[in-house]
C-alpha cells in the first residue's frame, strides 16, 4: 500500500489569501503544493462577475457586496480596484499564519531545476527566528548546514521571533513605472540562495505578490492603505504597509525576513497605466520614508493594535501637511483597526462566522 503523503505543514493554521480580478486558472500550477490548504479570495472589481476557482480547493470567496454588508460604513477603508483590496482577507481569515499572492505568479524552479514550493520556505521562514539585531554574515543561521559566524555575539543567537518573510520573483521583476518604461525587456534571471533578516532601524519595499506573516504577531499593522478608485495613488499599497509594519516590528522586536521562496512572476502590468497610478507616490514617499525613518512609538504601546494607532495619528499631523490624503489615510488605518477588532471579536464566537455572499467554501 502506498505510504500516507504527510499532511502539508501548518495546513489548518495557515490562509492562502488572493486578490483576483481573473480566473484562477494558476491555481492548477500551484495544486500540488495549495490544494490542501483554506483558500480565502478577495475579488475585486465588478461583484457581479463570475469568478472561475477549479475544483477541488476549498475557498471562501469575498466580492465587494460581501466587503460592504460585512464592514457597513467601515468598508470604505477596503480599496476598490486596487490589489490592496486583499488586506480583507488578512481581516477574515482566523488563522495564525497568512500568505498572500498573485494570480500572475506560477511556480519557480530552483537552479537544478526542481519545482519550488515557495509556501513550505515562507513557513520555514516564519517558524524560524530573525536576527534583526546583528547581520550574520553566513545570512539565515538557522538553515540547515550554516550556523553563527565568529564574533556573532552568543547574547543574541536566540534571535526573536518572526513576523514576516517576503519572497520574491524570477523573470518580471517588481519594478516601478519609470524603471519599466526604460528596461522593458529586463527579466530577472538570478536566483539568489539566501534568506536574510532585515535590520533593526531599516526599511525595504515590501512588495505583496509573494508575502506571508504570522498575522497573530503582526496582522492588524498589514493594512494595505487607501488605493485605487477614488484616491490619488495605487501600486503603493504593499510599501505602505511594509513601512508601518516594519516600524512597528522594530518597536515590539519582532523580525522579517526577505530572499527566499523566488515564485515566477508572468505578466507585467502596463507602465502607463502604472505611472498614473504610481504618479504622486514617487513624489510622496521621499517625505513618507523620512517620517518612517524618524518614527517613534510611545514606550507604552506593547501591542501592533496600540502601536498602529500611534502611528495613524503621526501620519495624520505629520504627513497630513504635505498632502490632505494622508488625513483621509490616517483615519482609514484607525477604521481598519476598529474593523479588525469587530470582525475577530464578533468571529470569537462560531456562530458569528460571516460568510461570504459570492461563491463560499467547496468540500
Ligand atoms: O484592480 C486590481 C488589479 C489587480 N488586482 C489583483 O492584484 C494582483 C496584482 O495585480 P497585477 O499582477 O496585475 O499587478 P502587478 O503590477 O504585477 O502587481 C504588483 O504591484 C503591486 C500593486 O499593488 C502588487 O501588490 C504587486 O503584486 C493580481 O492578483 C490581480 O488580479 C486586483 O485585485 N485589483
Ligand atoms: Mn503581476
Amino acid at each position: 500500500m502506498a505510504a500516507a503523503r504527510p499532511a502539508p505543514l501548518l495546513k489548518d493554521e495557515l490562509d492562502i489569501v488572493i486578490p483576483t480580478i481573473r480566473n484562477l486558472e494558476f491555481l492548477e500550477m500551484w495544486r500540488p503544493f495549495f490544494e490542501q490548504y483554506h483558500l480565502i479570495i478577495v475579488q475585486d472589481g465588478d461583484p457581479w462577475k463570475k469568478i472561475k476557482v477549479p475544483d477541488g480547493f476549498d475557498y471562501e470567496l469575498y466580492n465587494r457586496n460581501d466587503i460592504n454588508r460585512i464592514l457597513g460604513p467601515k468598508a470604505a477603508c477596503i480599496s476598490f480596484k486596487d490589489s490592496a483590496c486583499r488586506c480583507f482577507g488578512y481581516l477574515m481569515s482566523k488563522k495564525k499564519y497568512i500568505f498572500t499572492i498573485d494570480d500572475d505568479c506560477f511556480v519557480a524552479k530552483d537552479p537544478s531545476g526542481k519545482a519550488i514550493n515557495a509556501l513550505e520556505q515562507h513557513i520555514k521562514n516564519l517558524v524560524t527566528p530573525s536576527t534583526p539585531h546583528f547581520f550574520n554574515t553566513l545570512y539565515d543561521p538557522y538553515r540547515d548546514g550554516v550556523d553563527f559566524v565568529r564574533g556573532y555575539p552568543f547574547s543574541l543567537r536566540e534571535g526573536v521571533p518572526t513576523a514576516v518573510s517576503h519572497g520574491l520573483w524570477l523573470n518580471i521583476p517588481d519594478y516601478d513605472a519609470p524603471t519599466q518604461l526604460v528596461k522593458p525587456l529586463e527579466r530577472n534571471t538570478r536566483y539568489v540562495d539566501a534568506v536574510m533578516t532585515v535590520p533593526k532601524g531599516t526599511l525595504f519595499p515590501m512588495c505583496g505578490m509573494n508575502l506571508a506573516f504570522d498575522r497573530e504577531l503582526i496582522g492588524p499593522a498589514m493594512y494595505f492603505g487607501l488605493m485605487g478608485d477614488g484616491h490619488p495613488i495605487g501600486r503603493y499599497d504593499d510599501m505602505w504597509a511594509g513601512w508601518c509594519m516594519k516600524v512597528i516590528c522594530d518597536h515590539l522586536g519582532l523580525g522579517v525576513k526577505t530572499g527566499l521562496p523566488y515564485i515566477w512572476h508572468s505578466k507585467a502590468s502596463n507602465p502607463f497605466v502604472n505611472l498614473k497610478k504610481e504618479y504622486n507616490g514617487i513624489f510622496w514617499q521621499e517625505k513618507a520614508i523620512p517620517f518612517f525613518q524618524s518614527a517613534v512609538l510611545p514606550k507604552d504601546c506593547n501591542s501592533v493594535e496600540e502601536c498602529y494607532l500611534a502611528l495613524a495619528g503621526e501620519v495624520k499631523s505629520k504627513l497630513g501637511e504635505l498632502d490632505p490624503y494622508f488625513v483621509k489615510l490616517g483615519d482609514a488605518m484607525v477604521t481598519w483597526i476598529e474593523a479588525w477588532d469587530e470582525v475577530n471579536n464578533s468571529l470569537g464566537t462560531k456562530s458569528a462566522k460571516i460568510l461570504p455572499n459570492g461563491t463560499s467554501k467547496k468540500a
